[in-house]
Formats: structure tokens, C-alpha cells, sequence
């Protein structure tokens, strides 16, 4: 059985002090039986949300790392530094890093393995650009681009990789993919980790589904069978709206 995972996407906003209110507003509230809360912030918060989070079920993830432990990589943040903190997860191959900073398939690879190399749990995503989708080839992205990341894992690392299917077009757009949709996509996922691995890993894989997911439609989602929660970007940034989410994973 796996357990539903709601992790909010902060991408570049909150300051400190506007991560800590944030934090002491959810405290309680975004901590639901059966559904495990995750925030992904920016790095300058980590240490604050840390410890905000000591004695709660909600668990602290990062939104990148560098694949190397320690080096010349000016600006850069290493998963041993991220391990150190109490950071849990991690987001790796999101599409804006993918698009903005050029991250290819093999540097998402890199990072799934640096993040298992210091016991951060990756949260992968894929998907596909609208072109792609017009053209019909947003399987064979998803399919390409999973198959990159779980290069080299073992089937127990497998089965703890949670993938966000995230079709980039949906991202911040309010055009979200049907529930139908991204059910079949999520389902044929599942299908490519069950061809690289074996039926029961990908039984245990979570997959989440994001891109314009709200307080009002996540329910749907995460009544599709092979949804087993949302990655989520701009309705995850307000206390109230991120609460109304993880209750509706229930
Ligand atoms: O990581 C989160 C996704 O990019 C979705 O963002 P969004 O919920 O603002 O569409």
C-alpha cells in the first residue's frame, strides 16, 4: 500500500522569516494520518524549517543538489551538505531546472545517485513540453527520461524513488492535465519501472502527478489509482491553501 505524498514546491520565494510564519501556521494542520507532507524550499530556509519541523510529521526536502560531494562548483550545494542540515528529500530534474539550467538526463542520473549516496530520498520529475504532447510523443519522453534517472539503482533504491510526472505545459498555467490523462501516463510509468525492474518494485514506486494542482482538484487526482499524490507549486505557498491540500489526500 502506498502512502500518498503531498510535497509543496516553493521554487524562489520566502525569505526566512516568511518560511518560519508559514511553518508555525501549518504546524498541526498539514500533519494528517495516512498522507505524508513534504515542503521543498529554498536553501537559505532549510535550517529554519529543520528545526521548525523537529516533533512533526512534516519532512523537509531541497529542490536541487550537486551531484559531487564537495568542489569548485561556485554556488552550489552538495547532498552530504544537504544530509548534514536533516534535509529528507530532494527534487531533482525539475523541468525548470532541466530548461533553465540545462540539466540533461545523464546529470538527473548523477544526482539521483549523489542523493542515495547520502540518504536523501529524490523526488524525480518528468515530463513532456506541450510540442511533445502535440505530437503524441509524451509517453515515449516520460519513458526516455525515467528510464535515465533509475539508470544504475537497485530494485530497494527503485522502490523508495517518488517520480512527479509534471507535463510542463500544465506548470503554473492553470491548464492542468484530466485526472484520466494523467492517470494513464502515471500508469504507463509505473509500466517502464516494472519493465527496468519487476512488477512488485514498481508496485511500491510512488508517483505523483503536478502542474496546476489546487485545493479543489487534488482529490480527483488522487483518486486515480495509480496517483499516489502532488507535487505542488503555487497553491502550496499560502498556509491555508496548502493545509486544504493534504486534507484532500486523505
Ligand atoms: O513542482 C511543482 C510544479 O512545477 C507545479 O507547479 P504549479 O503547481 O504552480 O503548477
Amino acid at each position: 500500500m502506498r502512502k500518498p505524498i503531498i510535497a509543496g514546491n516553493w521554487k524562489m520565494f520566502k525569505t526566512v522569516s516568511e518560511a518560519t510564519a508559514f511553518f508555525a501556521d501549518v504546524k498541526g494542520k498539514a500533519e494528517v494520518d495516512g498522507v505524508e507532507t513534504v515542503i521543498c524550499a529554498p536553501f537559505t530556509t532549510l535550517p529554519a524549517l529543520v528545526d521548525a519541523a523537529k516533533g512533526t510529521t512534516i519532512a523537509i526536502g531541497a529542490q536541487n543538489l550537486h551531484f559531487e560531494d564537495s568542489g569548485a562548483y561556485t554556488g552550489e550545494i552538495s547532498g552530504v551538505m544537504l544530509k548534514d542540515l536533516g534535509v529528507k528529500y530532494v527534487i531533482i530534474g525539475h523541468s525548470e531546472r532541466r530548461a533553465y539550467f540545462a540539466e540533461s538526463d545523464e546529470i538527473v542520473n548523477k544526482k539521483v545517485h549523489a542523493a542515495y549516496k547520502h540518504g536523501l530520498t529524490p523526488i524525480v520529475c518528468v515530463g513532456e513540453k506541450l510540442e511533445e504532447r502535440e505530437a503524441e510523443q509524451t509517453k515515449e519522453v516520460c519513458k526516455v527520461q525515467t528510464e535515465a534517472a533509475f539508470q544504475g539503482l537497485s530494485a530497494a533504491q527503485a522502490a523508495e524513488v517518488v517520480v512527479a510526472y509534471e507535463p510542463i505545459w500544465a506548470i503554473g498555467t492553470g491548464k492542468s492535465s484530466t485526472a484520466a490523462d494523467a492517470e494513464d501516463v502515471i500508469a504507463f510509468i509505473r509500466d517502464v519501472i516494472a519493465g527496468l525492474y519487476d512488477a512488485a518494485t514498481a508496485d511500491a514506486v510512488r508517483i505523483q502527478y503536478g502542474g496546476s494542482v489546487k485545493p479543489n482538484n487534488v482529490t480527483e487526482y488522487l483518486g486515480q489509482s495509480n496517483i499516489d499524490g502532488a507535487l505542488v507549486g503555487g497553491a502550496s505557498l499560502e498556509p491555508a491553501s496548502f493545509i486544504a491540500l493534504v486534507e484532500g489526500a486523505k
